[in-house]
C-alpha cells in the first residue's frame, strides 16, 4: 500500500546514527545541506524528468536533453546557485551532455593550460555559457596514444597565424563529447609544427560553429559519430566527428601556459613539464573517482533494498518465505559491494585533497608530486570504473529477472557508467603508466632518493630487489605481470586511506564501528579474492587464510541489521535512483505491475502488425512449411 514503509522492520535494526552516517557520507554537514537541498529541488521538478527515457527516439532524446540544459541553466541563473549547487543539480539531473565536457573539460583546459591573459579573455564567455565547449583530442586513429595523434598545427609567421588541419582520415577527431551538434569551440589537441620543425602536442582554441546560426565555419565538417551502447543511457550525449580543411586561427589561441610561440616565430619551452599538456585528463581522472563511489553506491541501494523485500524459499509451516538478503551467497556477492561504495567515497575525497595539492605546488612552478599524482589518479581511475561497472552488472544479477527490467534502473545505470572504464585513458593502459611510476621507483631504490608518499612502502621491497637484481627481461614482456601489480598497488592505496580515515574524529551513535565493520570487509574481501598471491608469495599462511574467511562470514553477519540503514545513508531519493526496485518504501510488486501497463506497447490490447503478419498465419492464410 502507498505510505507504507515495507522496510521499516529493517531500519528498525539498525544500530547507528543514520544522520550521522548522511554526513559521513556527504563529507561534511554543509555538503550534506546542499546535496539534500539539491536533490529534492531536482526531484519535485517535472522539468526534470527522466523516467521516459528508455521511450523516446534519439532525435527527441537529444532534444529533450538540449531542453533540460537550457532549463537547469535557467534554474541555476534564476536561483542564483553557487558553482557547488550547480554541480550538484547537474549531478541528480544524472543525464549526460554537452555541459559536462564544456565545464568538465573545456573551461579546466583554460584555466590549467592557458595563460593568464588567454584566461581573461575565454573564461568570462564560457562561464556565461556564451560560448560553449568541448575537448578535441581523440581521433579516429588515436585515443591512448596521444603522442600519435595526427591533426597539424602550423605556424604562419605571414599572417601571425596557426593552419589547423586534418591530413589524413584518420585524423579526423573522433569521440569528442558536445562536438557533435552542440559546441560552438573546441580545444582542439594537434602536432605543433614551427618553422618546418615538429613540438609534440598542444591545445588550440578553435572557433567551429557561428554565433550567430549554428552552422559549421569555413573548413570546418562536424557531425554525431551515430548511436552508442543501451537506448537512452549516453545517447543523449553528442559525441562527434570532426574534420579541418587548413583552418586559420589567430596565434594567441594556442594555450600557451607550457609552450610558447612568438609572432617571429621562435618555439619557446617554459620550465614546466611537457605533461601539463595532459593536465585536464588528471583533473577528470579524479572526478571519476569521486563518480565511482555515486554510482556503484546507487546500485547497491538498489540491490540492498530489493534483496531485503524479495523472498524466496524456505518458507516454515505457511510462514513467510526467506529474504534473498539472508542467504549467504547473496551476502557474499552484495557487502564487498557495499564495503566498496564506502571505501571508494573515502578514496575520491583523499585524491580531491592530492590533486588540489598538486595544483596548489604547480602554482608555485613545485613539480616533485606531480609523477605521484599521475600515477594515483590514473591508477585509482582504473581500479574504481572496472570495480563499480562490474559492480553494477553482479547488482542487476542480485535482483534476479526484475533487475532486467529498464524500471529497475540498472540496465540504464550500467549503459551510462561502462564508458568510464575507456573514457580518460583505457583502463590498462593507464595502469601501465603506474607500472611505469613503480618500476621506476623500484629502479631508484638504494639511491638517495627515498620513495615517499603513496610508495613509501616500497623501502621494504628493497632487499629484495638487490638479491633479485638478476634478470630485467623487457618492460613489455612483463607488462602483464606489471598491471598486476599496479592494481595491488591501487588497492593498497584504498585499504590504507579507509583506515586513515577511521583514524579521524567521526561523530554519530554507531558510525564509526560499522565504517570499521565496512573497512574490514573490503581488506579481507580482497585477501580472499587474491588469496593465491598472498599464499605463492609467503604474505600469508593457509591458516591465516581460513581465519580471514571465517573473519569475511562474521562481518557479514555484522552488517546484514545495517545493510538498509547503511544505503538508506546515500540518502539518494527515488526519482535520482530512478529504480522501482530500490523505492525507498519497498513497496516493489504494485509499482513494477502499474509500471508494465504504461509501457506504450500496451496502448493497444491488439498489438500493430497483427492484422498484417500474425493473423494469416494464424489462419493459414501463410502456405505453411513442410514441419
Ligand atoms: C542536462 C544536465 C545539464 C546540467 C547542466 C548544469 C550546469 C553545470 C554546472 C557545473 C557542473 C560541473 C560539471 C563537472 C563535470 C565533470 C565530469 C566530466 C565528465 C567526463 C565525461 C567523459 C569525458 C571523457 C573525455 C576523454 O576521454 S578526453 C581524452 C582522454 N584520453 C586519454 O586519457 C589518453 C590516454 N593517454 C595518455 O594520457 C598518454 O598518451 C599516456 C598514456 C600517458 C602516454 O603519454 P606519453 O606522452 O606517451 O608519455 P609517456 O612516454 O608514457 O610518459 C612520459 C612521462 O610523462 C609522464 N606522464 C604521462 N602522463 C602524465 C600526466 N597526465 N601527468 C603527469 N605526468 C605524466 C609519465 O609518467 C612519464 O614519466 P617518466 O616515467 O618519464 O618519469
Ligand atoms: C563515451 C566516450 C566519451 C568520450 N569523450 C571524449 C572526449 O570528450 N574527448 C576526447 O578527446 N576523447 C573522448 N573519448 C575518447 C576516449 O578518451 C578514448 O576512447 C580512450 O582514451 C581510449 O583510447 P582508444 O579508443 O584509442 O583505445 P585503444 O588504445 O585503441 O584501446 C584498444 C585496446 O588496445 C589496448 N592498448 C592500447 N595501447 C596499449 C599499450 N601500449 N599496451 C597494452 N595495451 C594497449 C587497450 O588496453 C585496449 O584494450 C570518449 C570515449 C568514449 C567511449
Amino acid at each position: 500500500m502507498e505510505g507504507v514503509d515495507h522496510l521499516a522492520h529493517e531500519r528498525n535494526k539498525s544500530e547507528f546514527d543514520v544522520d550521522a552516517m548522511k554526513i559521513v557520507w556527504a563529507g561534511s554537514p554543509h555538503a550534506f545541506d546542499v546535496s539534500d537541498r539539491i536533490s529534492k529541488l531536482v526531484a519535485s521538478d517535472p522539468g526534470f524528468r527522466k523516467d521516459n527515457r528508455s521511450t523516446l527516439s534519439r532525435k527527441e532524446l537529444f532534444k529533450n536533453t538540449l531542453r533540460k540544459a537550457a532549463y537547469a541553466w535557467k534554474t541555476i541563473v534564476d536561483l542564483r546557485l553557487s558553482e557547488e549547487e550547480a554541480a550538484k543539480l547537474r549531478f541528480y539531473v544524472d543525464e549526460p551532455a554537452f555541459t559536462d565536457l564544456h565545464w568538465g573539460m573545456f573551461i579546466p583546459a583554460i584555466k590549467g593550460q592557458g595563460t593568464e591573459e588567454q584566461q581573461q579573455k575565454w573564461l568570462p564567455l564560457a562561464y556565461k555559457m556564451q560560448i560553449i565547449g568541448c575537448y578535441a583530442q581523440t581521433e579516429l586513429g588515436h585515443g591512448s596514444n596521444v603522442q600519435g595523434l595526427e591533426t597539424t598545427a602550423t605556424f604562419d609567421p605571414q599572417t601571425d597565424e596557426f593552419i589547423i588541419h586534418s591530413p589524413t582520415l584518420t585524423s579526423s577527431k573522433w569521440w569528442p563529447g558536445g562536438l557533435g551538434k552542440v559546441a560552438t569551440h573546441a580545444i582542439a589537441y594537434a602536432r605543433l609544427i614551427v618553422g618546418g620543425r615538429e613540438h609534440g602536442v598542444n591545445g588550440f582554441i578553435v572557433q567551429l560553429r557561428s554565433l550567430e546560426d549554428h552552422s559549421p565555419l569555413l573548413g570546418i565538417t562536424v557531425g554525431d559519430i551515430g548511436m552508442k551502447f543501451g537506448n537512452g543511457a549516453y545517447n543523449t550525449m553528442d559525441n562527434g566527428v570532426l574534420r579541418f580543411d587548413h583552418v586559420r586561427i589567430p596565434r594567441n589561441q594556442m594555450l600557451m601556459r607550457v609552450s610558447q610561440v612568438t609572432c617571429e616565430g621562435k618555439y619557446k619551452q617554459s620550465d614546466v613539464p611537457r605533461q601539463l599538456v595532459y593536465g585536464t585528463m588528471v583533473y577528470v581522472r579524479q572526478t571519476i573517482v569521486a563518480d565511482a563511489s555515486c554510482a556503484l553506491s546507487r546500485a547497491v541501494c538498489i540491490a540492498t533494498r530489493y534483496s531485503a523485500v524479495r523472498r524466496q524459499f524456505g518458507s516454515q509451516n505457511g510462514g513467510p518465505e526467506t529474504q534473498v538478503i539472508d542467504y549467504k551467497t547473496q551476502q557474499s556477492r552484495l557487502f564487498p559491494l557495499l564495503a566498496s561504495a564506502y571505501a571508494f567515497r573515502f578514496i575520491g575525497e583523499w585524491l580531491k585533497w592530492l590533486y588540489a595539492d598538486v595544483t596548489q605546488r604547480l602554482q608555485a612552478n613545485d613539480f616533485s608530486t606531480l609523477p605521484e599524482a599521475h600515477a594515483c589518479t590514473a591508477g585509482l581511475k582504473s581500479l574504481t570504473t572496472t570495480a563499480t561497472a562490474d559492480g553494477i552488472e553482479e547488482c542487476r544479477k542480485l535482483c534476479g529477472g526484475h533487475g532486467y527490467l529498464c524500471s529497475s534502473g540498472l540496465p540504464e545505470l550500467f549503459a551510462v557508467y561502462v564508458p568510464a572504464c575507456t573514457y580518460e585513458g583505457d583502463n590498462t593502459v593507464l595502469l601501465l603508466q603506474v607500472a611505469r611510476f613503480l618500476m621506476k621507483t623500484v629502479s631508484q631504490l638504494g639511491s638517495s632518493k627515498k620513495p615517499v608518499g603513496t610508495i613509501a612502502y616500497m623501502t621494504r621491497v628493497e632487499h629484495l630487489m638487490q638479491c633479485r637484481c638478476g634478470v630485467q627481461r623487457g618492460f613489455a614482456e612483463l607488462s602483464v605481470d606489471l598491471v598486476e601489480a599496479a592494481v595491488a598497488h591501487c588497492q593498497l592505496i584504498v585499504v590504507s586511506k579507509f583506515i586513515e580515515k577511521l583514524q579521524q574524529e567521526i561523530p554519530g551513535k554507531g558510525v564509526k564501528q560499522q565504517l570499521e565493520v565496512l573497512c574490514n570487509i573490503y581488506a579481507l574481501f580482497l585477501l580472499h579474492k587474491h588469496q593465491g598471491d598472498f599464499l605463492s608469495t609467503g604474505c600469508i599462511t593457509p591458516k591465516h587464510a581460513a581465519l580471514a574467511n571465517d573473519e569475511l562470514r562474521s562481518l557479514y553477519s555484522q552488517v546484514r541489521p545495517n545493510a538498509i540503514a547503511l544505503v538508506d545513508a546515500f540518502n539518494y531519493t527515488d526519482h535520482y535512483l530512478g529504480s522501482i526496485l530500490g523505492c525507498y518504501d519497498g513497496n516493489v510488486y504494485p509499482k513494477l505491475y502499474e509500471a508494465a501497463w504504461k509501457d506504450p506497447l500496451n496502448e493497444s490490447v491488439v498489438p500493430d502488425g497483427y492484422h498484417q503478419y500474425i493473423r494469416p498465419l494464424l489462419k493459414q492464410e501463410i502456405r505453411t512449411a513442410r514441419l
